[in-house]
């Protein structure tokens, strides 16, 4: 069946299941809150993990790679805020026919992993900082409703955990993660995002203080974390006993931070840009760019056109887009719904009349404008259409967002704006 059977603004969470499995990102799994990534979900991961990976290896970050399971004795460690995730907690109790004499908890994070270890490589203040990342996969055995991206049982993130000798050089690395996910946000995905420190009752139970970018739903009129940044203060370094010998000679403790986004970014792109046709996908992101579709016709000079058509790819591709054509058997109108159901940003039309003109018909996906391009100036009108696309889609974000924003004086005004 073409098209997707529910409405974006009549029942968002039956669209946004439909959405994400035509679209081709998710693919649903046998287990309920696991989801098969396909490559085009992977791709925008992808783009932006290599913004991220890069900037932390300026920040000298090193990634790491620990072990998923984690002692009883040693997950218990951080008893006093893990009691509150218990049930999350993923267990392996057997191996084989044989059950194991002591559990071994699956992570949900790894810093009981971690820390014993930075304990042990953290002696003096020549072995700081130390700042380690891990690009993994966590399992939080979730029981509320499980929605592909934003609330899974296993999910791909990144965790950074750094220690400093000094609160001050911790409370600076906070904030310059912080930034770069707003930057990821705002740069890559197209969604305005609010950054802030979470109150007291909200903050990680571990922690000292918590900042996170926060994004918003306007089909749900809520806001939703995008991405958290703790300072974990000296608590962590006192439970795993992480100290150093200062200049002094002194015994203190380090400072510590750890921050953490995950595959939510993608499930928070799809609720904001998608629509009745499908996904929109911003430009940065996007596996595929520009899709050029050669239009047949009965007498139609048909090698000429498959002919402009790799040509038009081979140009782009040229000048740093990623565009593919889309040769397949199926109509062109066909193909468009299907592309419109990718979120590919532009589609190029080449039919006899582009051949006869010389000249490209550029289709954008987000606001549906057609134009006729001179060929000659394809490149330079891809390259415009693209920034504004990107442009366009985060005002449109903006608006909806400012709508349901509401500056606050006392705890009486706060109310749910979707009443
Ligand atoms: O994971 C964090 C804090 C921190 N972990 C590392 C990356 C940044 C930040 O997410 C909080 N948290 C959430 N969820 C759980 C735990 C937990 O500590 C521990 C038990 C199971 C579920
Ligand atoms: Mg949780």
């Amino acid at each position: 069946r073409l098209g997707l059977t529910f409405k974006k603004d009549v029942s968002f969470g039956e669209w946004y299941s439909e959405v994400v499995v035509k679209s081709e990102l998710i693919e649903y799994y046998d287990i309920s809150g696991c989801y098969n990534l396909r490559p085009q979900a992977m791709a925008i991961w992808e783009t932006m993990w290599d913004f991220f990976d890069a900037e932390i290896k300026k920040m000298k970050i090193k990634n790491a790679y620990f072990p998923m399971f984690i002692t009883e004795d040693v997950l218990q460690k951080e008893k006093d805020h893990v009691e509150g995730f218990a049930p999350e907690v993923a267990w392996v109790t057997k191996l084989g026919q044989n059950d194991l004499e002591v559990p071994i908890a699956i992570r949900p994070t790894s810093e009981t992993v971690m820390y014993p270890y930075f304990a042990k490589w953290i002696r003096c203040h020549q072995d700081l900082p130390l700042k380690l990342n891990q690009w993994c996969s966590v399992v939080r055995w979730e029981f509320s409703h499980p929605t592909p991206f934003i609330r899974c049982r296993e999910f791909l993130w990144q965790e950074g955990h750094t220690a400093f000798a000094t609160k001050e050089e911790a409370d600076n690395e906070v904030l310059e993660i912080l930034e770069l996910y707003r930057r990821i946000y705002e740069e890559y995905l197209a969604i305005p995002v609010v950054k802030g420190r979470k109150s007291e009752f909200e903050k990680f139970a571990g922690g000292l203080y918590t900042t996170s970018v926060e994004a918003f739903i306007p089909n749900t009129g809520r806001g939703i974390q995008g991405a958290t940044s703790h300072c974990l203060g000296q608590n962590f370094a006192k439970m795993f006993e992480i100290d150093f010998v200062d200049e002094k000679g002194e015994k203190a403790l380090v400072w510590q931070n750890s921050w953490a986004y995950s595959i939510r970014t993608i499930g928070v792109m799809v609720m904001v840009h998608g629509d009745d046709k499908g996904l929109v996908i911003p430009p940065k992101v996007s596996a595929i760019q520009i899709i050029i579709i050669p239009v047949p016709y009965k007498d139609a000079d048909m090698e000429a056109i498959f002919a402009a058509c790799s040509s038009a790819v081979q140009t782009l591709q040229a000048a740093g887009f990623r565009a593919e054509h889309d040769f397949g058997k199926k109509s062109p109108g066909r193909k468009y719904n299907d592309w419109e159901m990718k979120g590919v940003p532009l589609r190029i039309e080449i039919g006899q009349d582009e051949i006869d003109g010389n000249q490209v018909l550029i289709v954008r996906r987000d606001n549906g404008s057609k134009v006729n391009v001179p060929t000659e100036n394809m490149v330079e009108h891809v390259r415009d259409s693209l920034s504004n696309i990107h442009e366009s889609l985060f005002n449109a974000a903006k608006v909806k967002r400012d709508a349901c924003k509401e500056i606050v004086y006392t705890w009486e005004e706060i109310h749910d704006c979707t009443k």
